[in-house]
């Protein structure tokens, strides 16, 4: 049976998203209460972006992945442009090594950005067809923030492709959703994709065993809309930018009362931003994770809404530097840059 299995093609998965939508959050789901030993493939977005490898590194009880591998986005390439040859790469490396990583399944997660068609045309092109089984492509929604993509003025091309090359939507952050806005999602995505079968999740809280059981649909073939999405370019209007500091800010409290200012006038503009954040200590916060006088702080945020928390420390671990990034459309790069060194840094 070991040859038979050695034989079959490798169910793979493929996670898709708009920016923040949800898919480290369903991965890591994934990896914690599936049955199912898992390689990765993470298409990162570019190391200014790269903020935190957010992935369990330990293998979880009941189930572990088999390690992670990392494509990283160049310029505003990703692994369905300009980056695919190293999605190649990494793809072959991945299959190459299923004897030694005894994976049963692979799972690639790309960045917001990627076009879900060009990577489902290279997993199912000749060079990988043969070794490996496309089971489903899983697209997360965020419920929340999502309906200003369906504004014309706002095209955000991707969000629409990646609903439209789904076989599984999560409709996801119910727990924080309208029901217009959930009602005017569910007519776009009935729109754009007709086979899909759609969830509704918070924090991705779907029965991970039904979800990888769920085939591939009626979606494999590739009616006319697909040649005119297939031949879709990424939004160019999109930008990132980002800010490091090799001192400690002086308290939590000033940064989260800076951020609320730079989210309150951009948040239209702010997809996406990431942090590790380095403060002094002061006594309204209270850190589990001080050294001396420091603390450390992970930020994530999409449009209005962010969250700062504690970051583990491991006793040996360097202590980090601050560092922001910032991504989204029409974004004034320079703006949000300047008014951080303004604040936190004004000798530079
Ligand atoms: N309120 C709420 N927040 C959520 C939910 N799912 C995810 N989030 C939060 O949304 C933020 C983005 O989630 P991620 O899982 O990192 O999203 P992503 O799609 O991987 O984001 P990218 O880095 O842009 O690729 C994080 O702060 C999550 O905790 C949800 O269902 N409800």
């Amino acid at each position: 049976s070991t040859a038979a299995e050695a034989a079959r093609p490798v169910p793979t998965y493929l996670l898709t998203g708009y920016l923040g939508a949800g898919k480290t959050t369903l991965l890591n789901r994934l990896l914690r209460e599936s049955n199912t030993r898992f390689a990765v493939i993470e298409n990162e977005y570019a190391m200014e972006f790269a903020i935190e490898n957010e992935l369990p590194t330990q293998p979880q009880p009941g189930s572990s992945s088999s390690g992670a591998v990392k494509v990283y986005e160049f310029g505003d390439g990703c692994v369905c442009c300009s980056a695919s040859e190293e999605f190649e790469l990494a793809l072959e490396d991945v299959l190459e090594r299923r004897d030694e990583l005894k994976y049963e399944a692979i799972v690639i997660e790309t960045t917001g950005r990627a076009l879900a068609g060009p990577v489902t045309r290279i997993l199912q092109s000749p060079t990988f067809a043969p070794r490996l089984d496309l089971s489903g492509v899983i697209t997360v929604v965020d419920a929340v923030h999502a309906v200003r993509y369906l504004d014309p003025a706002n095209p955000a091309v991707e969000f629409k492709e990646q609903i439209h090359f789904a076989d599984t939507i999560l409709l996801n952050k119910m727990d924080r959703a309208s029901s217009d806005n959930v009602t005017q999602l569910e007519q776009a995505i009935a729109t754009l994709n007709t086979h899909c079968q759609v969830y509704h999740t918070s924090y991705c809280d779907v029965d991970v065993q039904q979800l990888l059981r769920s085939t591939r649909g009626a979606n494999q073939a590739a009616g006319p809309e697909d040649d005119e999405l297939l031949a879709l370019q990424h939004d160019r209007s999109i930008s990132t930018t980002g800010a490091n500091l090799d001192k400690p800010l002086p308290s939590r409290a000033r940064f989260e009362k800076w951020l609320q200012e730079v989210v309150t006038e951009h948040h239209n503009d702010l997809a996406r931003y990431k942090g590790v954040i380095v403060t002094r200590t002061d006594p309204a916060h209270v850190a589990p994770n001080t050294r001396g006088d420091l603390a450390v702080w992970t930020l994530q945020g999409v449009h209005e809404h962010w969250e700062l928390q504690p970051r583990a420390l491991a006793p040996d671990e360097p202590l980090p530097m601050t560092r922001l990034a910032f991504i989204g459309p029409n974004m004034d790069r320079h703006v949000i840059r300047r008014r951080f060194y303004e604040s936190f840094d004004p000798s530079e």
